[in-house]
Order: structure tokens, then C-alpha cells, then sequence
């Protein structure tokens, strides 16, 4: 039968779509990416000046997720700590799959390749850029996806899952639909995003790896992020 996105799916979809076009990385950030030294101390504080500023960015694209700012406020912190590394995941593989305009690609993979983490966390760090890039998904699957992925109900710590689902729902509905609509001749592809959701925890697991061995190596990392991330 015909897939059709109703009017209220329609002003979700915008509402999103908006909010992630609103909120992105400045371009005095991402531009650095061109200019620093390429030693593997540089590129790391680099990348941590990138996270940071992605967190907050991500926080403010959260506030914007209709029915957010009305859950818990526990809750909130929780779910935001709890799909951030998943969120910027996200983020940094759309850099990879769009042909970003001053090969920021290149220069990006050559500063992560080279900022002191181990080789057994690059291979499936490049591998998961390589299999969304191979999506190519659209700007509004990538926002619902990212709103999709802040609203996982079983987050560590969340309370109140019931009411994260209901949130969620709606995004995941509409993110179906918008599969069907634009990748007619490839019924699996909703299927295939949701399959790059549960790469996304595995790489959880990696990362928390990643800054173990940073700090060992007494890398430092920022206040936001050590907030987000529980370390220090
Ligand atoms: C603290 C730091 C060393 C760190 O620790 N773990 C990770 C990480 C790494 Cl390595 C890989 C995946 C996830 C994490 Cl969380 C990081 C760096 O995280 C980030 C986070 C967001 C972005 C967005 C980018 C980006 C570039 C150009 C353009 C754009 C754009 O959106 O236009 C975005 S790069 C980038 C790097």
C-alpha cells in the first residue's frame, strides 16, 4: 500500500531537519582541521577542541527534539551522556560520506589516524565511516537518526523509559517512512540504518577503551567533556 507522511509528520520532520541544520560545528572550528601542525599531539587537542564544541552543539540540536525539555531533567543529563559518543559517531561519519567542500575528508581521517589512538580502535572507528558513507543518507535521514539515537529509552541511569519511548516512537515511525519514500528500489535500507544503530553501541565499548588509553597517557581532555564523558 502507499506509504504516505502524514501533516504532523511533516511539521516533526521540519522541526528536526531545522534544528540540525540550525545547530552545527562554526566554520573557525572545523577550518583548523586544514591549518594545525599534523603531530599527534596537535591533532588531539584538536579533535578534543572539535568534540567540545560538538557537545555543546549537539545540546542545543537535543533542546529542540519536541517533548525533550518536558522529560525528567535526571533524565535529560542521562540520555545526553548516554548517546553522545554515538551522536558525534554520527556527526564525524557524515564528514566522511559527503564530499566535504576543502577535502576537510582526507585531512580529518590523516589527524584521527594520528592522535594517539591504538591501532585496534582504527580499524573499526574507519570501517563504521565506511559503511554509513556507503548509505549515503540524506540530511533529514541523519537528523532523525541522530534524534533517534539521543532517544534510546535503556540508557544507563534513565528512570522514566516509558516516556522516552513515546518519544521515540514517533522519530523511528517517520524515519521508516522516509526510507521507503526515498530509497524506493532498496526495501532493506531502513533495516541497514538500524543496523548502523547497533555498530554504534559496539563502538561505545571502543571508545571508552580510546580514553582509557589517552589518559594513561595523561592526555587532558576538557570540563564538558569530562563531564559528559564521567572522567577526571
Ligand atoms: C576528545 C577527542 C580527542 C575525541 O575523543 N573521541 C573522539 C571521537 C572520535 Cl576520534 C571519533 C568518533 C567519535 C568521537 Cl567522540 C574525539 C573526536 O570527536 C569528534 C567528534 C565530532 C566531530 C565532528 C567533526 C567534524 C569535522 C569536520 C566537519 C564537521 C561538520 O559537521 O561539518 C564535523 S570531527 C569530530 C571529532
Amino acid at each position: 500500500e502507499k506509504v504516505e507522511i502524514t501533516k504532523e509528520q511533516e511539521a516533526l520532520m521540519k522541526l528536526i531537519v531545522d534544528a540540525y541544520n540550525k545547530h552545527q560545528l562554526p566554520q573557525d572550528v572545523t577550518k583548523k582541521l586544514l591549518q594545525e601542525q599534523y603531530s599527534t599531539e596537535e591533532n588531539f587537542i584538536l579533535l578534543t577542541e572539535i568534540a567540545t564544541s560538538q557537545v555543546q552543539v549537539l545540546v542545543e540540536f537535543t533542546k529542540n527534539i519536541p517533548g525533550f525539555l518536558s522529560l525528567d531533567h535526571e533524565d535529560q543529563i542521562a540520555l545526553l551522556k548516554g548517546s553522545a559518543v554515538e551522536a558525534m559517531f554520527l556527526r564525524s561519519a557524515q564528514v566522511f560520506s559527503r564530499k566535504m567542500p576543502i577535502g576537510h575528508t582526507e585531512v580529518l581521517e590523516e589527524r584521527i589516524r594520528k592522535s594517539g589512538i591504538s591501532e585496534e580502535f582504527i580499524t573499526p572507528l574507519f570501517n563504521f565511516y565506511k559503511t554509513v558513507g556507503e548509505l549515503h543518507m540524506s540530511l533529514e535521514e541523519q537528523a532523525l537518526l541522530t534524534a533517534v539515537t539521543i532517544l534510546t529509552p535503556d540508557r544507563p541511569y534513565v528512570k522514566d523509559q516509558q516516556t522516552v519511548e513515546l518519544l521515540q516512537e514517533p522519530m523511528v515511525d517517520l524515519l521508516k517512512k522516509l526510507c521507503v519514500l526515498q530509497h524506493p528500489q532498496e526495501p532493506q535500507y531502513f533495516a541497514r540504518l538500524l543496523g548502523r544503530l547497533t555498530e554504534l553501541r559496539t563502538l561505545n565499548h571502543y571508545h571508552a577503551e580510546m580514553l582509557t588509553s589517552w589518559r594513561v597517557n595523561d592526555h587532558k581532555f576538557t570540563p564538558l567533556l569530562c563531564e559528559i564523558w564521567d572522567v577526571q
